[in-house]
């Protein structure tokens, strides 16, 4: 039997294998509001196989989008919409997934393909951006947002609780807090952006408060069997790689004693200076150490897409669950190339049935 082909049990819910699809946004909404573009991308990539489909970042409150076409969850309505996508992933099999996110200093930006940069001052699309410090990202985020308040703080924590109560009423069953990727949580972890010298700044614990804060607000609202994680940033590869380490498996430590069931480990992407090792399965050693450190389960994503690497990552014991990201927008049936890639027996039964048992049938020449 292969790793990646094998059931996945945390609190409550159990996945059909390993195969997670990382939260990938779409840019396709309008005022926060999923539509047809995310029901049908949803779910054709959970009937292609995977175990659990974590839709993309959600923002928080309406400034904490990374552009005008991501999606919200800080009203009503939207939530509405997000429970089809909730109900089309449960439906196909897979986990149903949300990562609730505030995009922080890198928000008000246009979309990727349409510069990726900040929108103008003068645009009618632009909004204030918040951050720990008034301090810019650099390179094409370059616009210095204002440093939060006191009062900025509570707020936006009272609106993670109120999407993780929303995402849970929507029916997901699995919730992603974004401490990932430079945005907001991240950026209060981050010496890069984050130079307050109140409670929230200076040193690790103080860094660490605001992203411990959120998840005890998040925790108090998300059901105790259904899995509580957070994507969350350990390392820079700024050129000090070692600290930055020490102090985020720390940070998971305490986190798990708040509750955190699982961590997604990722990159922090808080400085253009990176200088990241791109490569199959790069981050997988890194995710290795936390699980054993923090002793907690974690995924990990970035170039697991070889079906032998993310089955290596899994079987060598650096990660519980395989994210596998951008090769599904290429062929949401990945799964199923993988199940074949494996030796797994029957591998369209990954499938669903209208689909399998034609393909376990079709013999081409
Ligand atoms: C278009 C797009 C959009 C997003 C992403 C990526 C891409 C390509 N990624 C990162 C993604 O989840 C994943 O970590 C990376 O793509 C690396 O995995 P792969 O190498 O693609 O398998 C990402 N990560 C995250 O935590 N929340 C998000 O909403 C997004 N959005
Ligand atoms: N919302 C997020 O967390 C995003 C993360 N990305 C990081 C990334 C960097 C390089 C390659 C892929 C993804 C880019 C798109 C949005």
């Amino acid at each position: 039997m292969s790793a990646l082909f094998t059931p996945f049990t945390l609190k409550r819910v159990t996945l059909r294998n390993r195969i997670a699809i990382p939260p990938m946004c779409q840019y396709s909404a309008q005022n926060g509001m999923a539509n047809a573009w995310h029901l049908s991308h949803y779910a054709s990539l959970a009937r292609g196989g995977a175990g659990l489909v974590i839709v993309e970042a959600t923002a928080v409150s309406p400034e904490g989008r990374i552009t005008p076409a991501c999606l919200g969850l800080w009203n009503d309505e939207q939530a509405a919409e997000l429970a089809h996508i909730a109900a089309a992933i449960k439906a196909a099999g897979a986990v149903p997934g949300i990562q609730i996110a505030h995009a922080g200093r890198k928000a008000n930006a246009n979309k990727p393909w349409e510069g990726d940069d900040h929108i103008a001052a003068d645009d009618p699309r632009y909004w204030e951006t918040l951050s720990p410090s008034a301090i810019p990202f650099g390179q094409h985020l370059d616009r210095e947002p204002r440093a939060m308040s006191h009062a900025d703080i509570q707020r936006l924590q009272a609106d993670f609780a109120a999407a993780a109560r929303r995402a849970r009423d929507a029916g997901f069953e699995w919730l992603e807090l974004h401490f990932a990727h430079g945005y907001l949580a991240q950026s209060f972890f981050s010496v890069h952006a984050n130079q307050r010298e109140d409670e929230y700044g200076g040193s690790a614990a103080g860094r660490g408060r605001f992203l411990l804060e959120t998840l005890a607000a998040v925790r108090q609202e998300w059901p105790a069997d259904l899995p509580l994680t957070a994507r969350f940033g350990v390392i820079e590869y700024d050129g000090n790689d070692e600290q930055t380490q020490q102090e985020a498996i720390a940070l998971t430590q305490s986190m798990k004693e708040q509750g955190l069931d699982m961590l997604s480990v990722s990159v922090g992407f808080s400085t253009p200076q990176a200088n990241i090792p791109w490569g199959p399965a790069f981050l997988a050693p890194v995710a290795g150490r936390v699980r054993r450190e923090a002793q907690i389960p974690v995924a990990t994503a970035w170039g697991l897409e070889n079906p032998h690497h993310a089955e290596a990552a899994l079987a060598e014991g650096h990660i519980d669950l395989a994210m596998i990201g951008r090769v599904h927008l290429a062929n949401p049936n990945w799964p199923y190339q993988a199940a074949q890639a494996l030796g797994v027996e029957r591998p369209s039964w990954v499938l669903p049935a209208p689909y399998a048992h034609w393909l376990e049938r079709y013999r081409p020449n």
